[in-house]
């Protein structure tokens, strides 16, 4: 097939998708409304007659077809329909129209959280289809994509089956934790559905059978409570989720565990991969792994927040770096700062530099049992210390709302000193979340790391600034 026909079959195509699903659309508009009156979603269930409820079948099986043959094989379709607003794959406005358990809907609600975000209101109508779909999804860091797959677990668990049924992985403690807290939250007003943790520390009797419907943890433990101790039936679970998926998949271990895992689990399990960033490598092996799923991909363009206003500042030394952190500190008010350095050796001096200052500094670095790391980030969630000094350990998913700074003291590098792109957009999205605005300003102490900025610029085609930081009124303005 020549190119242009390709592109004619693939609009003609996207709009006779999207103009069937129009229809669909405006076939469930009275139990929208119906809904929509009723806030706490008591709408209209209990009064479906069964030819109500095949058509919603046949309506729903429609849509997903549709959903399948127009986005899971072709990325950019998928681009190209998320911005189309006319389609209603861009969005669900509100979340009545997900139809969520009423118990769900006041837990979303209790949590402040008035509409869906995008990444919420595109995600969710695929993740609650029914049948289930497998879904790759990637979303800028602080967009809610963790609160988007954790309704999706509440929403498929069966309160009445005692066992478990949901499996979340993550890649660190903290993490795991901090997730879970999420589901509790969520689903304050639905107390059947239980949750317990897979982490280091949880030790279970042996020969116990678990009772929670959701499980979240660390893959090595996961991988334990599944295989070595059989806690619970991985035959039995209809939701995976692994999030942060790109580095449980490129970190070796993580990876050999997610996959024993998920070959255990039945073949039709939803299986939902989330993170910030996904490389390309990862993103064909995601593919691989993944049957059939439906996938949101951004465009390079469109990882970084424009939200997120970024800055570098020229250095010679660690002296000088330090030097410059006090200047911004002096000029402009911080409510809570992330500051990355890339040994644990430089986060221990700076942080007692930082001491000495008069701040109130937290240390978090890969060396502390993970408790204590948890009980770090609790009292720097809690506002109990100002600044917060940490390595890589820290760069990925913990969600800090007053966090107004994020600092590069050290930019981002692989193992072979290149600049490592995925974590410099972890690290800096630490700061405005959810839409919030932030700042992120990177250390630059040599040829070598002004080099390694570069390639960042370059990489997401983003300018960063140069700001001087012996010109108060220039930091100043840069808060403004
Ligand atoms: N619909 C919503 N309305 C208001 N706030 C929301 C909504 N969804 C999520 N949030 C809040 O936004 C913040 C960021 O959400 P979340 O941690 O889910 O983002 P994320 O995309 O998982 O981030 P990361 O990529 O860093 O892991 C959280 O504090 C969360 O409570």
């Amino acid at each position: 097939m020549s190119t242009e026909s390709w592109a004619h079959a693939v609009d003609q195509q996207e709009s006779e998708a999207a103009e069937s699903i129009k229809g669909l659309q405006i076939k469930e508009k009275p139990e929208e409304n119906g809904a929509a009156s009723k806030p706490e979603g008591e709408a209209n269930t209990n009064n479906k007659t069964e030819e109500d409820d095949k058509d919603d079948k046949a309506a729903q099986s429609y849509l997903n077809k549709l959903i399948r043959s127009s986005l899971v094989n072709n990325t950019n379709q998928v681009e190209v329909l998320q911005k189309d607003p006319n389609s209603p794959l861009y969005s669900v406005k509100s979340f009545e129209e997900l139809r969520l358990k009423p118990q769900l809907l006041k837990g979303v609600y209790g949590m402040g959280f008035n509409r869906p975000s995008k990444i919420q209101e595109t995600a969710l109508p695929m993740m609650l289809a029914e049948p289930p779909q497998n879904l790759i999804a990637q979303s800028q860091s602080g967009t809610g994509k963790t609160a988007a797959f954790v309704l999706a677990m509440l929403s498929h668990v069966d309160p009445n089956k005692k066992w478990p049924q949901c499996l979340c992985v993550s890649p660190t403690y903290e993490l795991a934790l901090q997730t879970g807290k999420v589901i509790e939250q969520m689903g304050k007003d639905y107390p059947e559905v239980q949750l317990v943790y897979a982490i280091r520390g949880n030790k279970l009797p042996r020969g116990m059978k678990l009772q929670e419907q959701i499980v979240i943890g660390t893959p090595g433990t996961m991988l334990d409570w599944c295989a070595k101790f059989k806690f619970l039936d991985p035959k039995k679970i209809c939701v995976f989720v692994l999030d942060e998926a790109d580095v449980m998949i490129a970190t070796q271990g993580h990876q050999d565990q997610s996959i024993r895992i998920q070959r255990m689990l039945p073949k039709d399990c939803q299986m939902l991969l989330f993170s910030a960033t996904f490389e390309e490598t990862v993103w064909n092996f995601a593919q691989r792994i993944v049957p059939e799923p439906n996938i949101i991909k951004l465009k390079r363009e469109e990882e970084t927040l424009d939200t997120i206003k970024q800055y570098y500042v020229l250095c010679n030394s660690k002296e000088e770096k330090f030097e410059a952190l006090c200047n911004i500190y002096g000029a402009i008010t911080i409510a809570q700062a992330m500051i990355f350095c890339h040994t644990r050796k430089t986060a221990g001096w700076l942080a007692g530099e930082l001491s000495r200052e008069g701040h109130q500094v937290a240390l978090l670095s890969g060396e502390m049992q993970v408790e204590q790391r948890a009980a770090v980030i609790d009292r720097f969630r809690d506002g109990k210390e100002k600044v917060l000094v940490t390595t890589n350990v820290c760069a990925r998913g913990i969600d800090v709302e007053q966090v107004s700074v994020v600092i590069n003291f050290d930019l981002p590098v692989d193992k072979d000193g290149n600049p490592d792109n995925e974590t410099y957009l972890h690290r800096i999205g630490r700061t405005g979340r959810f839409g919030k605005r932030g700042l992120a300003i990177n250390m630059v102490d040599s040829k070598m790391s002004m080099n390694i900025l570069n390639r960042i610029q370059e990489h997401f085609n983003k300018k960063i600034e140069r700001l001087n930081t012996d010109d108060l009124d220039e930091i100043e303005k840069i808060a403004g």
